[in-house]
């Protein structure tokens, strides 16, 4: 079957040439140059996938993918940007792009993320509209990195006990942290191996449709419900249902997910009936989550039902001593993806990775890897294999003298102090404002003013 995609570019040449790669591919291609003319476009036909730049003339591709969400929910979604803009990329995997393929565009590359997304999008709506599973779902052939450090192995031993009880658990970490993986890997462990994993990227649904997807319809339940299909409780019955980005959900059905977590049962969208489910739910959101319940985008009783058991996940750069590991196994699945048979990294490289902040954790590293997997194609992977925004920020972010010791300078050393203390703080509270506020003993605006005057990552 050949699949279309829609390629949303306003670099004419850069966007002809991608689209005769992909024609050449096989795909059946619509190009466009602005999201208005990429909205105009899925009124008329509904692309497998749509491709698109960050920088465009009109909405930037974040606003144009919350917009594909909306008329175009099926389509899955590749954002294309700078490594600069690495921070816009990771908020696009929140918002439910498959993946993010950083620029300059290597063919190669993106005819593999292409694929994937292709694939991935396929498996998800087989699963999704099965009508029967009869089948048992085949045991993940991925293999778990545990990690050497002492968070690692603690967050490897909280799976292991928290794995075969019936506990609903809250997976906290940043974007890339490794989320999904656990949860398949707690599933994998628990006594409901053999049954279903259903995953439900709640970052990705329209308001319209999360109710339908969760809890399925019947025939005639709105427009564009032409039969009765079922959500994902319902697939995952008996099994384990993985509500990702779940921190995104939309207020009212919020509601309905707590009842249906009480009640054990759900009723379709249409429906008045209740059909008994048996799901152990597990989801997960980035740190801001916290946050959410804060400014009462999250109810705090939802939030209590699944956070019966709490897991967090540290990112990357704070578990340094896991990188070598992540690296070995990184290139090993690189080096099989493309048939290559590079060795290793060169000791400059992984230098630069250690002092780079990760802000796509291991998504990102996955990603850096593949890139110069497919750029050095033999021998060891050297510094002109990985982008150059990535060797000036780790450069930037390495501490030099002058920057870390505030001297003798009396504000200069109260400063440093009180930056730390809120970065500190912060970290702790898992950048709840209000309870870091609290503890610092100042109102939530100083924080936010402190927040910027220092530039920290909140
Ligand atoms: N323990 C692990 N061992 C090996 N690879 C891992 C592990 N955890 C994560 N990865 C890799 O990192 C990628 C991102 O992981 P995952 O999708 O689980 O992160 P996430 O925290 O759910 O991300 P997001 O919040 O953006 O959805 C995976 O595709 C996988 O390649």
């Amino acid at each position: 079957m050949q699949h279309t995609i829609l390629v949303v570019d306003d670099d004419p040449s850069f966007n002809k040439m991608l689209s005769s790669f992909l024609i050449r591919n096989d795909f059946k291609v619509n190009s466009v140059f602005s999201s208005a003319s990429a909205l105009e476009s899925l009124s008329q036909e509904t692309p497998d996938l749509v491709l698109t730049d960050f920088k465009l003339p009109d909405l930037n591709g974040l606003e144009l993918m919350e917009k594909v969400k909306e008329v175009s929910p099926k389509s899955a979604m590749i954002l294309m940007t700078n490594y600069q803009d690495i921070r816009t990329a990771v908020k696009s995997i929140q918002l439910g792009a498959f993946e993010f393929v950083t620029k300059p565009v290597n063919p190669d590359e993106l005819l593999l993320t292409v694929k994937a997304a292709l694939k991935h999008k396929q498996g998800v709506s087989s699963e999704a509209e099965s009508k029967q599973r009869e089948s048992k779902p085949k045991q993940s052939e991925r293999k778990h990195i545990v990690g050497k450090g002492e968070k690692s192995l603690q967050t490897w031993e909280h799976i292991q006990l928290v794995a075969p009880t019936k506990m609903s658990v809250l997976i906290l970490g940043e974007s890339g942290t490794g989320k999904e993986y656990a949860a398949r890997m707690i599933h994998e462990k628990s006594k409901r191996a053999n049954e279903v994993f259903a995953t439900i990227d709640c970052g990705s649904l329209s308001k319209e449709l999360a109710a339908s997807e969760l809890f399925g319809h019947v025939k005639g339940a709105f427009t564009g419900a032409l039969s009765d299909k079922k959500g994902q409780f319902e697939i995952a019955n008996g099994g384990t249902l993985f509500l990702d980005e779940v921190g995104n959900l939309p207020y009212d059905v919020q509601v309905q997910l707590l009842r249906a977590l009480e009640e054990r049962s759900v009723r379709k969208v249409g429906s008045e009936k209740e059909i008994k489910v048996d799901v152990r739910v597990i989801a997960a959101t980035n740190e801001k989550m916290a946050g959410a319940i804060d400014s009462q985008h999250f109810r705090l009783d939802l939030y209590h039902r699944l956070n019966e058991f709490e897991l967090h996940l540290e990112p990357l750069r704070n578990r340094m001593e896991d990188l070598d590991e992540y690296l070995d196994f990184f290139l090993h699945s690189s080096n099989n993806e493309l048939d290559l048979e590079v060795t290793g990294f060169a000791e400059e490289v992984v230098s630069v990775f250690k002092a780079y902040h990760w802000p796509g954790n291991l998504r990102e590293l996955r990603n850096v890897v593949r890139r110069a997997t497919l750029l050095c194609q033999r021998g060891q992977i050297g510094l002109g294999h990985i982008p150059e925004t990535l060797i000036t920020e780790s450069r930037a972010q390495q501490p030099n003298a002058e920057q870390n010791t505030p001297g003798y300078d009396l504000k200069n050393i109260q400063e440093h102090q009180e930056k730390e203390t809120i970065q500190r703080v912060l970290e702790e509270v898992r950048y709840n404002k209000s309870k870091a506020a609290e503890l610092l003993n100042i109102d939530r605006s100083t924080l936010y003013n402190k927040i910027s005057k220092y530039q920290i990552k909140a």
